[in-house]
């Protein structure tokens, strides 16, 4: 299906002079889960809000399945929020708090009771119905909330950081069950995370921002392997990608930190002398024996995960970087190694970030 079910044409926000949201052009396909992600301040919620109708749009126009609802109120839109607060009714039972939705938009008694069971037994809350928010684990209250969402039916699920309010394991649990709930329902959904786990693991295609604009719009896969540009290089990813100086040595040549590489995959490359960044992802460098194209570093400092390993260290020219380390003997630090990498895996970038293309 290629129909947009949330399209965004020019959406400027600005709070009195300061403009937050500069010009976003969306379209987000029916049935997509979609997740907004960049750093703190960057309008991901203020993106969403204007979405739901709870922040008026500056400029522009947005449009759900194909209605124009830049000036409807959110009840009118066919979405549906899930806020990080869980915003639930204290005073009410869970199943008081499932179906007051609907019983002020006044649906008739029995298809609130349907819906408000088929939501629980979806969401495994059937056996709380009586409790009210106060005594529910985060993960129930969340659950509730979303419960609340599932009963309006909605076109679009709107979710603001949903689950950052629980513990590790249990933000685990809940990804997975909203992953399973898209499955289910095959609803569009919009979601806005800053943690990077949920983007990658949730998105069909994620919106990375920065500062109010979109730098890139693609699948997890798109945006880790091939990103538009060094701010997304560097943003998605953990440990973050290593971006280290390279020289310009002509014929398709270059240094870093001495040592002299090929690129002929790279036709747009810098004049001889020129500066320029090369990108390694910590996961594709190895440590190995010393030769021609190795990179001598010295060890900063190594952390064990288990599973991996992360190794801090610097090269001969002061350059750091981090190497991820699947298996292997412990690393001193102070100690020597060499550092190989393929050039396939290299990204090239201009000193002022923008991607050097083939
Ligand atoms: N009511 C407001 N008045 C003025 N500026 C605001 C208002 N609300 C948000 N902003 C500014 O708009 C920008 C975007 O805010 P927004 O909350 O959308 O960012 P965010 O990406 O969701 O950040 P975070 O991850 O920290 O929640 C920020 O610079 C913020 O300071």
């Amino acid at each position: 299906m290629d129909r947009a079910s949330v399209s965004l044409k020019a959406v400027q926000k600005s709070y009195g002079s300061l403009a937050v949201v500069h010009g976003i052009d969306l379209d987000i396909n029916e049935g997509d889960f979609v997740v907004f992600v960049g750093p703190s301040g960057c309008g991901k919620s203020t993106l969403l809000r204007m979405i739901a109708g709870l922040e008026e749009v500056t400029e522009g126009e947005i449009s759900i399945k194909g209605r124009d609802v830049t000036d409807l109120d959110p009840s009118d839109r066919g979405i549906a929020m899930v806020f990080q607060s869980y915003a639930l009714y204290p005073h009410m039972s869970v199943r008081e708090n499932l179906a007051f939705g609907l019983r002020m938009a006044r649906t008739d008694a029995a298809e609130i009771s349907r819906r408000v069971d088929q939501a629980a037994s979806i969401l495994k809350i059937d056996h709380l119905f009586e409790r009210r928010p106060g005594q529910l684990s985060g993960g129930q209250r969340q659950r509730v909330a979303i419960g609340r969402a599932i009963v309006r039916k909605p076109d679009v699920f709107l979710f603001d950081e949903p689950l950052s309010n629980l513990d590790a394991e249990l933000r685990v649990s809940m990804r997975i069950e909203i992953a399973r709930l898209h499955r289910e329902l095959g609803n569009t959904m919009i979601y806005v995370t800053h943690d990077q786990t949920e983007a990658m693991t949730l998105a069909d295609k994620i919106v990375v921002l920065r500062s109010g604009r979109i730098e890139q719009f693609g699948t997890p896969r798109e945006v880790y392997e091939n990103p538009s540009n060094m701010f997304v290089a560097g943003f998605i990813g953990s440990p973050r990608m290593n971006f280290l100086k390279a020289t310009s040595e002509g014929a398709g040549r270059f240094q870093i930190a001495g040592k002299i590489f090929e690129a002929q995959e790279v036709p747009a490359m810098p004049s001889v002398g020129a500066d320029f960044v090369v990108g390694i992802r910590p996961e594709h460098i190895v440590l190995g024996e010393p030769h021609d194209l190795s990179i001598p570093a010295k060890v900063e400092f190594s952390e064990y995960l288990g599973g991996t390993r992360y190794i801090y260290c610097a090269l001969d020219d002061g350059q750091n970087l981090v190497v991820e380390q699947r298996a292997g003997p412990d690393v001193e630090p102070g100690s020597s190694i060499n550092l190989d990498h393929s050039s396939r895996n290299r990204l090239f970038f201009s000193t002022e970030g923008e991607r050097l293309i083939a």
